[in-house]
């Protein structure tokens, strides 16, 4: 009789594991029980990033998937992507290339080493300007920049993948994510997010934050957001992989349901610091929706998903220990 040998917990693929979300989901895999392989080119995220106990492989998903995968590895979660909206409408070639290119070629690697499970990280931005809210997944898709058009043609292509060659897939559309978890935070450079960035004008490290906006149709003027906090994300993503069925492609909205308006946020950030946070006020970001907010019924009935950290300034405490943290490694930094 053989004994259970840890080589059978069930090994799973994380690509862009070395990124924000995808370095706390392996965290969690790793936690509970799983063999993580993460692959990440490092284009946008950092070796730190990957969680210890995590095999790393150092690659394009494009070329190194199919070196990778083997009938050995039970699911795919696949993280790696470019997801700056903005640069997505100046360099639209770049995320057609790295986004539908780099997931069909994974898709191609999946199939060849019959790995027939997948988890992928869809957007909200899908939806674009909707039409009322919250927001289902039966919403109309009218994404408004190429970030969003390249996430949609993905979901298509899942939806494809699942229905002839029997694919297990769960599309999970996050709404805005944030805090911080296990020591592993939000870290872009360029950071374009809200939250990071008004920690650092709390920091001194920005000499404010921007307010994009303040003519919205809203109760402040300011765009309205539907904040998670990247640990709820994440244990969707473990419920996901149980979940996910042969042949069938499932869309899940996540996010809480309630909107706050930047102001919301920049207030919580002074709340939770205890800092006063300069402020200015610039036009709309060109492509910026008035108001999103999920309508996540769906995760909640067919995951059993339940958030435990829904409260904004848990998002905001988390995220302010992490930039709090990166500032005691390199003091130094801007
Ligand atoms: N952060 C959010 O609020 C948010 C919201 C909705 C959806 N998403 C999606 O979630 C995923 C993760 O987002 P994030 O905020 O952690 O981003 P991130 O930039 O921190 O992580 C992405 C990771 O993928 C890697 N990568 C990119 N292209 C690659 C490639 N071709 N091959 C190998 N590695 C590659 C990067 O180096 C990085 O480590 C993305 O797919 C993003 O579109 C994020
Ligand atoms: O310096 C800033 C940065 C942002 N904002 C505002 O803060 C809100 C949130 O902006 P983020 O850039 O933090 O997030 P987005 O809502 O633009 O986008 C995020 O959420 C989307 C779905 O809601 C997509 O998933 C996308 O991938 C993800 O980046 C927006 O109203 C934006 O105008 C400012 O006022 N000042």
């Amino acid at each position: 009789m053989t004994v259970s040998e840890p080589a059978e917990r069930p090994r799973v693929l994380v690509t862009g594991g070395a990124g924000y979300i995808g370095s706390v989901v392996a965290a969690l895999l790793l936690e509970s029980g799983h063999r993580v392989t993460v692959l990440d080119d490092l284009s946008t995220g950092h070796r730190a990033g990957v969680p210890q106990g995590a095999e790393f492989v150092e690659g394009r998903v494009h070329d190194t998937a199919a070196k990778v995968l083997d009938p050995s590895y039970a699911a795919v979660l696949h993280f790696a992507a470019f997801s700056q909206v903005g640069e997505s409408v100046t360099h639209p070639e770049k995320y057609w290339a790295n986004n539908v290119i780099g997931t069909h070629l994974l898709l191609e690697a999946m199939r060849e080493a019959a790995v027939r499970r997948l988890v992928f990280s869809s957007t909200a931005a899908v939806y674009g300007e909707p039409e009322a809210l919250p927001i289902p997944e039966s919403a109309r898709t009218a994404p408004t920049n190429p970030y969003g058009a390249t996430k949609l043609a993905v979901d298509h292509m899942i939806s494809a993948e699942a229905a002839a060659h029997g694919l297990a897939a769960v599309s999970l559309r996050y709404f805005n994510v944030a805090g911080a978890y296990h020591g592993f935070g939000e870290r872009h450079e360029p950071e374009s997010h809200l939250i990071p960035l008004v920690l650092k004008a709390a920091l001194g490290e920005r000499p404010a934050i921007t307010v994009f906006g303040t003519d919205y149709p809203t109760s402040d003027g300011t765009c309205v957001r539907d904040y998670i906090h990247v640990a709820d994300l994440a244990e969707a993503h473990l419920l996901a992989l149980g979940r996910a069925r042969a042949g069938e492609h499932l869309i899940c909205n996540l996010g809480n349901g309630r909107g706050f308006t930047v102001r919301e946020v920049i207030d919580a950030a002074a709340r939770v610091t205890g800092l006063e946070i300069p402020r200015t006020q610039a036009g709309r970001r060109a492509g910026d929706p008035a108001a999103l907010v999920a309508g996540a019924e769906r995760a909640r009935t067919e995951l059993g998903w339940r958030p435990a950290r829904p409260d904004l300034d848990t998002m905001v405490r988390d995220a302010w220990g992490f930039a709090k943290s990166l500032r005691e490694q390199a003091p130094h930094a801007s």
